[in-house]
């Protein structure tokens, strides 16, 4: 049976560079972000979120994390589902401004967690550790896919958000409730309608650098961006995340926790902050 990575002590984060030299590469996230080590650049732009909620497609459980796709194509395979044209998807669900040029394609977003509240996000602020961390994957519509762009170091841009815990989050709940379909590894169900602008705290404010996937394959080409302002979730809602499984049907169950790694050196890197 493949031993592909994962976050056990066997194949876990100090583990990856065996397969993944990547690993240790200038440019890894995530990273400890020390706001008064980031360097305000009044010259970075607010960041335009535009998500069109017809484009969500479904909801998966990886192994690693669960992820909500969204259709971010326009190969014609992918609308016509019989002889009858569809009506090619008029516009995407968008980042543009920021720190990034050009019109980034929202292709999914997924989260990381911990066993318990005080550990699970990725990047972490002055050495804290929050309890979750919800990653939107966007890809830079100059290259012709997800794929291609991610080999590229301005093909990707990540938007991280810190969950702490608080009230529980109603904007969850559509999210929370689609769990239940995709307990083990491999399982999809589909989830429409959704916008994950509603995922969003109140202030786009964010601290942005130069990093990488924070999973195999590591690849160097994520402009990172991440939000200052957290957003809550409850103790009842985290533990509807750690109810899923990293374990496929029929294997020996393992709870999905702890599906994060551990900050990476900054190797001279600078973190730049969009606000005072
Ligand atoms: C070329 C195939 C890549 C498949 C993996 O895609 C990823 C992996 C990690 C992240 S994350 N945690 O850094 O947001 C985003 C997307
Ligand atoms: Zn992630």
């Amino acid at each position: 049976m493949s031993h592909g990575w994962g976050y056990e002590p066997t194949n876990g984060p100090d583990t990856w560079a065996a397969d993944f030299p990547l690993a240790n590469g200038p440019r890894q996230s995530p990273i400890n972000i020390i706001p008064k080590e980031a360097h305000y650049d009044p010259s970075l732009k607010a960041l335009k979120i535009r998500y069109d909620p017809s484009n969500t497609k479904g909801i998966l459980n990886n192994g690693h994390s669960f992820q909500v796709d969204f259709v971010d194509d326009t190969d014609s395979s992918s609308q016509q589902t019989s002889t009858v044209p569809h009506p090619v998807i008029l516009y995407y669900t968008t980042l543009t401004g920021g720190p990034i040029s050009g019109v980034y394609r929202l292709k999914q977003f997924h989260f990381h967690w911990g066993g318990s509240d005080n550990r699970g996000s990725e990047h972490t602020l002055n050495g804290i550790k929050f309890p979750c961390e919800l990653h939107l994957v966007h890809w830079n519509t100059k290259y012709p896919s997800f794929g291609e762009a991610a080999e590229k170091p301005d093909g990707l841009a990540v938007v991280g958000v810190f969950l702490k815990i608080g009230a529980a989050n109603p904007r969850l709940q559509k999210v929370l409730d689609a769990l239940d379909a995709i307990k083990t590894k491999g399982k999809q169900t589909t989830f429409a309608n959704f916008d994950p602008k509603t995922l969003l705290p109140g202030s786009l404010d964010y601290w942005t650098y130069e990093g990488s996937l924070t999973t195999p394959p590591l690849l160097e080409s994520v402009t990172w961006i991440v939000l200052k302002e957290p957003i809550s979730i409850s103790p009842a809602q985290m533990a509807k995340f750690r109810s899923l499984l990293f374990t496929g049907d029929g294997e020996a169950p393992c709870y999905m926790v702890d599906n994060y790694r551990p900050p990476q050196p900054l190797k001279g890197r600078l973190v730049r902050a969009s606000f005072k």
